[in-house]
């Protein structure tokens, strides 16, 4: 990446542009987004560890599209070994379905559609097989206790497993044509004996045309979890290990600190066959000391966050296209990589971070407003729907983690607070699930790369030209949905 004009201050992610150049990249399709850092992504796009934006459903989603999303560390290693083992059962290209039985009433079946963007549940028998389905049209105007019996339909299109043996692609494209024929936009997918092996939308299936599952080596979609810097970290580190995590995530605000490098040796001594990301920091001596003290990857940013209270508390912190600048400058000299986390509100910024050299970037609150969070989908006043979300150093997210300690203790942790405790995340009604998010950002990123004539991340890396804006220059960028 080459500056414009070399800039004489720290800059934001609105500080800045990309400048075209001269391209030979003739579709935006033949762009390869795959991030080169060992992690196995094949988009480079992190959904961050915080509470309110991955839980098992998220994991999921995200890598069956090729993106990584990390349990937070406040998950109980335990439930983090049950949840790697339940998104390693699912399939690479079947999405989950919602099932529900005949004796269910419609407010269950209202209750469980806002946890996934398929609109429709699947009604079952005892023996899994599916008796037909319910979409969120089909409970307009009727009880709210009816049951699904009194309110269910024959599917419009039923999948047969064996469609998907074979080259996938051109299965895809055969079934493709099916919900086409069908005027259907959703389809359980059933073995021979008519037992629920999945769902497909018709949307997911030209996804899966696109997008390439983040899979293990045993063909198994991947989890990523973190870890604190408190307590037995190798301990739990060990645990993670065990349970199959696919990347570590070494994790505290101030990364640049003694307990840091001192979790990072006890998580090498594990000698763990997986990459370790350790964060946060905003410099190149930040990033020389965690690789040092053993990180394969460095997250990068102070203070951008959403829900992040710390640069109004403590003035800490850096704009955050140059800290990912520096710090991947450095990481990049010694043979390590940079996730870009935290601000990302627009598939532009995801752009300038990897323009920048960051391998991938980490999204938190922007992905917190989707069906796929774990959170309860919530109404306000005027009909909007919307998620709570809430910083992982605010004092709900503190009072969660010392759950367990004294009444002392957790009083005094309770004083350092840096995070919102409540935020509304408000689901765009236009693209309401993860997945119609990663499509803004990687139809964004695609065409961000071939303005640049760049076929795969590092070219785009090498080729990027990044000029500084002023604010009427990046106010001039924005569209206007009414006139002036
Ligand atoms: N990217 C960002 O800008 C930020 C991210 N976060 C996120 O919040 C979560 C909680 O992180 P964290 O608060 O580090 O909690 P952790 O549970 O990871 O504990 C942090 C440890 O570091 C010590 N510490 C020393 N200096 C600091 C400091 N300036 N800030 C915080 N801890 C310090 C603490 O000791 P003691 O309590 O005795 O001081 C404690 O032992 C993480 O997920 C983190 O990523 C939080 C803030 C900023
Ligand atoms: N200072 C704080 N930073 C926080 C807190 N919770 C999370 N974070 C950081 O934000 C990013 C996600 O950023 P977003 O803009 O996409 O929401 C996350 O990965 C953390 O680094 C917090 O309470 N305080
Ligand atoms: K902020």
């Amino acid at each position: 990446m080459r500056f414009l004009n070399e800039p004489s201050t720290d800059l934001t992610y609105s500080d800045v542009f990309l400048v075209p150049s001269r391209s030979d990249v003739v579709s935006r399709l033949d762009v390869d987004l795959s991030p080169q850092d060992g992690t196995g992504a094949s988009i480079p796009v992190v959904a961050a560890n915080m509470t309110a934006v991955t839980g098992r459903r998220m994991v999921e989603t995200l890598a069956r599209r090729g993106g990584l999303a990390v349990l937070p560390q406040d998950v109980p290693v335990e439930v983090i070994a049950e949840v790697a083992a339940w998104v390693k059962d699912r399939h690479p290209v079947y999405e989950t379905p919602l099932r529900l039985r005949p004796d269910n009433t419609v407010i269950d079946a209202l209750h469980l559609m806002a946890k996934r963007s398929h609109g429709a549940v699947v009604v079952v028998d005892g023996g899994q097989r599916c008796l037909g389905e319910v979409s969120a049209r089909d409970c307009e105007g009727v009880d709210r206790f009816a049951s699904l019996e009194s309110v269910m339909r024959p599917t419009l299109l039923t999948l047969q497993a064996s469609m998907f043996t074979g080259e996938l692609v051109p299965a895809l494209r055969k079934v493709f044509e099916l919900f086409d024929g069908a005027g259907a936009a959703f389809a359980p997918v059933v073995d021979d004996d008519g037992v629920v092996q999945g769902a497909l939308t018709r949307t997911g299936v030209l996804r899966s045309t696109i997008y390439r599952p983040a899979l293990d080596a045993d063909g198994r979609l991947k989890v990523a979890a973190a870890v604190g810097i408190n307590g037995d970290v190798r301990a739990k580190a060990a645990a993670l290990l065990e349970a199959g995590v696919d990347v570590l995530v070494v994790d505290t605000a101030h990364g640049h600190q003694a307990k840091m490098f001192e979790a990072l040796r006890a998580v090498r001594s594990l000698d763990p066959a997986v990459p370790v990301v350790a964060g946060n920091v905003v410099g190149a001596g930040g990033v020389r000391d965690l690789v040092e003290a053993g990180a394969d990857i460095i997250k990068v940013g102070v203070g951008p966050g959403a829900m992040c209270t710390t640069r109004m508390m403590t003035a800490v912190g850096r704009p955050q296209f140059s800290a990912v600048y520096e710090c991947a400058r450095e990481a990049r000299r010694l043979g390590a990589h940079v996730w870009a986390d935290g601000g990302v509100r627009y598939p532009r910024d995801v752009a300038l971070a990897l323009a920048a050299g960051a391998s991938q970037v980490m999204i938190g609150s922007w992905f917190a407003g989707t069906h796929e969070s774990p959170g309860d989908l919530l109404t306000d006043s005027s009909g909007r729907e919307y998620k709570e979300s809430f910083g992982m150093a605010s004092s709900r997210a503190v009072q969660q983690r010392t759950r367990t300690e004294g009444a002392f203790e957790r009083a005094r942790k309770g004083l350092f607070e840096e995070g919102i405790s409540s935020s509304r995340m408000f689901l765009d009604p236009a693209r309401p699930g993860v997945e119609d998010l990663l499509d803004l950002i990687t139809s964004g990123v695609r065409s961000a790369m071939t303005y640049a004539g760049a076929l795969d991340l590092e070219q785009f890396h090498e080729r990027a030209v990044v000029g500084v804006q002023s604010a009427a220059g990046y106010e001039e960028g924005r569209p206007v949905p009414q006139s002036w």
